[in-house]
């Protein structure tokens, strides 16, 4: 009878210790941890605002957030360019008080906010593997991007760099352009028919898919060697998987109750599995005309190169080389068509508002292609396209953040930042600062850009469109050209202006797209 007294005793205070040792830990893991990251951010003089226990500033982010929903929507169809404060209203809220650098936690997380030019520039030029992409983040984002490219960090990141990016070099993207004028084809096709069934004179026309269509066709053609065709399905599965992601939430860090939405998790995971399967299906076709055909090594495409690496690198078995070649198909796939369609939209919406640039852009392209259709040397001499082009990643950077976590404790600037702190860059911000573009930085004047970027601002390192120091977008030649090409094809084809069903309002869905998307009234020339 004793020895079963003592049996539960010690059972009674084994269970108390345990519960004891998992109240310190989650103490240590909520409260503890942060704090020592506060006390080495503050001991800096990087202030914030004050966090409560367990949920950090999530509280308050969600009830400055809901404040600003409460507020009646601008659906106006007046255009203002300055989104900043209703896209990201706690951000603008903390920078008012706390100024260009401050720190906030949600849960568990500390993360450090930077939109100081000096500080961006320190980043731009830290080449450390140290700084890479933050895991929280990329750990959602992996049923769209696996550990690819976009997502990867250290070694992995930095093979895969060296693999994928040679394909974007300049050389190579001026091969491209036949190709890209083929994609743009249907398009100008259904524009034109657009027209003539709506009487001939003019029609409205909802640009986003048309565009989105169209540079989902020139990446699927030039890396994959597919057309849009057989892609479309990868693609149409892949933005339903964005739309089932995008969650402005969690991307800042605040944490997510992922048993509340176990439906969703089961659609992300069934999606998941039938893009891969759609993608693994076209590589194995590539894989066996690669047999069938000999290619010279100038002349191949991604895939191959990513299969070729994969197949010759000892270090990966048969399962890693799937995930290997499967991962980057579906980043690249993701990467190259969504903000290259965005930032399109945008331009086309800011011509619309400008016929001034509009006819100047008509003229130059007459002037430098004559009656030729775009080449990959006439591009280069479209000075004030550039311009417009520059002047519209600077207003609607269709990437909204840049985001590092500090994956060993790094100095940055002036600031030693913690190992484990996330530091976020908030282009947008960046790119209407007063101090640094002028008190007209949140009006469209291309001419900014007349002498270049290094002439447009105090701090050229804070144009920041397609990110920066080593983990830049490797895709901005590809970009630009392609921007370009469509761009020029569609001004010199047609004349337009908003359309009067347009309401402007930018949203937040990953990337900064318009809500309603972008409705303009086209005229054939
Ligand atoms: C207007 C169009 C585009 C914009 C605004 C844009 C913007 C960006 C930004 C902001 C980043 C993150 C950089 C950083 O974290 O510092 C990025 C990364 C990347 N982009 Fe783009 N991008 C565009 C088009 C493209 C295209 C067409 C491709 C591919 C064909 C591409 C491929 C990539 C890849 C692979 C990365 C990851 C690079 C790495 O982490 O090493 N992007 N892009």
């Amino acid at each position: 009878m004793e020895e079963a007294a003592l049996v539960v005793k010690m059972l009674c205070s084994v269970l108390v210790v345990g519960v004891f040792c998992i109240f310190l830990h989650l103490y240590n893991l909520m409260w503890v941890r942060p704090e020592r990251l506060r006390g080495k951010l503050r001991r800096q003089g990087i202030r914030g605002p004050p966090p409560s226990f367990i949920y950090g500033n999530v509280p308050e982010m969600q009830k400055i957030q809901l404040l600003m929903a409460m507020k009646p929507p601008n659906h106006a169809q007046i255009v203002a360019h300055d989104y900043t404060s209703t896209l990201f209203p706690y951000f603008e809220q903390w920078r008012k008080a706390y100024g260009p650098v401050y720190t906030y936690s949600t849960g568990n997380r500390q993360h450090l906010y930077v939109n100081h030019p000096e500080m961006v520039k320190e980043m731009n030029q830290s080449t450390s593997l140290e700084l890479g992409k933050p895991s929280y983040v990329t750990k959602t984002l992996a049923p769209m991007l696996g550990n690819g490219i976009l997502r990867s960090n250290g070694n992995t990141w930095a093979h895969q760099r060296r693999i994928v990016a040679p394909e974007f070099f300049m050389d190579k993207v001026k091969g491209m352009v036949g190709l890209m004028l083929e994609s743009a084809q249907p398009l100008l096709t259904k524009w034109e028919d657009c027209i003539q069934a709506h009487g001939g004179v003019s029609a409205d026309v909802m640009v986003n898919e048309d565009l989105r269509s169209a540079s989902a066709d020139v990446i699927s053609r030039v890396c994959f060697g597919s057309s849009y065709g057989k892609g479309k399905q990868i693609f149409s599965k892949l933005r339903s998987l964005q739309q089932l992601i995008t969650n402005q939430a969690f991307l800042f860090g605040v944490p997510s109750f992922r048993f509340l939405w176990a439906n969703k998790q089961k659609e992300l995971k069934n999606l998941e599995r039938e893009v891969e399967s759609l993608i693994w299906k076209a590589v194995k076709e590539r894989e066996q005309e690669c047999l069938e055909t000999s290619t010279l090594s100038s002349d191949k495409d991604l895939m191959q190169l990513l299969l070729e690496s994969a197949i010759n690198d000892p270090n990966l078995g048969q399962a890693s080389s799937k995930r290997f070649i499967v991962d980057n198909c579906k980043s690249i796939y993701f990467a190259g068509h969504e903000s290259t369609a965005v930032a399109a939209s945008w331009c086309l919406m800011l011509l619309a508002l400008h016929p001034d640039w509009q006819a100047r852009i008509r003229a130059e392209i007459a002037e430098v292609c004559g009656d030729n259709m775009p080449d990959a040397d006439s591009i280069t001499k479209m000075k004030w396209m550039t311009m417009v082009i520059q002047e519209t990643l600077r207003l609607y950077p269709p990437a909204a953040f840049v985001s590092r976590e500090a994956l060993e404790e790094i100095q940055v600037g002036n600031f030693i930042v913690p190992k484990g702190v996330c530091i976020w860059t908030l282009i947008p911000t960046l790119h209407r600062d007063t101090d640094i573009w002028g008190p007209d930085a949140n009006q469209f004047k291309p001419e900014r850009f007349e002498n270049g970027v290094s002439k447009a601002c105090k701090f050229p390192q804070a144009y920041i469109p397609f990110g920066l120091g080593p983990r830049l977008c490797l895709g901005r030649n590809f970009a630009m050209v392609q921007l370009k090409i469509i761009l020029s094809l569609i001004i010199s084809k047609f004349t337009f202006t908003l359309s009067p069903t347009y309401r402007h309002f930018p949203v937040y869905r990953m990337i900064v797209e318009p809500g309603d998307g972008v409705h303009i009234r086209i005229r054939k020339i």
